[in-house]
């Protein structure tokens, strides 16, 4: 059952549209993710999932609820993490939480959550005094001290390093058991590929693609990389005139040639006939980088 949907949603700011008719459903107890380039316009989609701002077009629904109009309703039962800039400096983790379950009608035991986010050390440590992943993990209990039935996470693990940002998305799995549909908008592959259950591709305000990230990376699987060493230099047309070849590029003294079908024999045959050794010669799956690519022709971090 679909607990948010998205239909046809415009936003636009002054002349420029930055959603432009994007649709699509969640289901109950998912972890869906909304992934595209700067500016793709997902947080504008978010935002006018959480009713802070207003569409110019399409419908929203939250657990049947409009955002815009029952704006009081959709507080109880969505949980939205704050940006870093939010919380006054002074406020410690004890009083933070306090405050914060006193907005809602049914709180969860907040002290049960700075447990399972591993800040019960730091209830009396003021919100300045914590390192970025503890911030990260206060934010998210925050989000999640309502007892909502939906956490909108907008980049919930920017400025982690690697570590606390694996330890964050095993949180996610853990709030996710316990029943929560988790909305979140990312810009990692790897964070996409490991937590999402399905993924929205937004680029310049448009939906291009919904699927599971190994449904996206299905689309273009038969794509396929080879990397090596020529061991004597190579005229590239050899390898551009194969069928199989699409394109091939220079990365120092690598050769990466890309293409479908049988590619690895089709190269290894040529660079036979050409008395040409192929050194460190790995094949590379296609992934869900890749994927984005050919979805958005461009790369993320454009
Ligand atoms: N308050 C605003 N006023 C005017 N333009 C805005 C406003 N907020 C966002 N935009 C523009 O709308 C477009 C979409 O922005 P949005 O923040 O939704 O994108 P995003 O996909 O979340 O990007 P990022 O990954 O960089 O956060 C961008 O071109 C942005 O510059």
């Amino acid at each position: 059952m679909a607990i948010i949907e998205v239909d046809s949603l415009v936003k636009r700011y002054g002349d420029h549209t930055a959603v432009n008719g994007v649709s699509f459903a969640v289901e109950q107890g998912e972890i869906f993710g909304i992934l595209g380039p700067n500016g793709a316009g997902k947080t504008t989609t978010v935002e006018c999932i959480e009713g802070l701002r207003t569409p110019d077009g399409g419908s929203i629904r939250v657990s049947g609820l409009d955002p815009q109009h029952e704006d009081g309703e959709l507080r109880q039962l969505l949980g939205a993490q704050l940006q870093e800039s939010e919380l006054p400096d002074k406020l410690t983790v004890g009083e933070a939480m306090r405050l914060f379950s006193s907005f809602y009608r049914d709180p969860a035991d907040w002290r049960e959550l700075v447990e399972v986010l591993n800040l019960a050390d730091k209830v009396d440590t003021q919100f300045r005094k914590l390192s970025g992943g503890q911030k990260q993990r206060l934010s998210i209990a925050l989000a999640l001290v309502g007892n909502p039935r939906v956490a909108v996470l907008d980049e919930l693990t920017t400025g982690l390093d690697p570590q606390a940002r694996r330890d964050t998305w095993e949180l996610i799995e853990g709030v996710r058991d316990r029943g929560v549909t988790i909305l979140m908008v990312t810009h990692f592959m790897e964070e996409a590929e490991r937590l999402c259950d399905r993924l929205a591709v937004i680029d310049a305000g448009r939906l291009v693609a919904l699927d599971t990230p190994a449904g996206l990376v299905a689309r273009v699987d038969d794509r396929q990389r080879i990397r090596f060493r020529p061991s004597a230099p190579l005229d590239d047309a050899v390898l551009t005139a194969l069928p199989e070849v699409s394109s091939v590029a220079r990365a120092g003294s690598q050769l990466v040639v890309t293409g479908v079908g049988d590619l690895l024999l089709a190269v290894t045959t040529v660079l036979a006939r050409h008395q040409v050794a192929a050194a460190d010669l790995r094949v590379e799956q296609t992934s869900l980088d890749d994927a984005f690519v050919a979805l958005t022709h461009r790369s993320i971090d454009d």
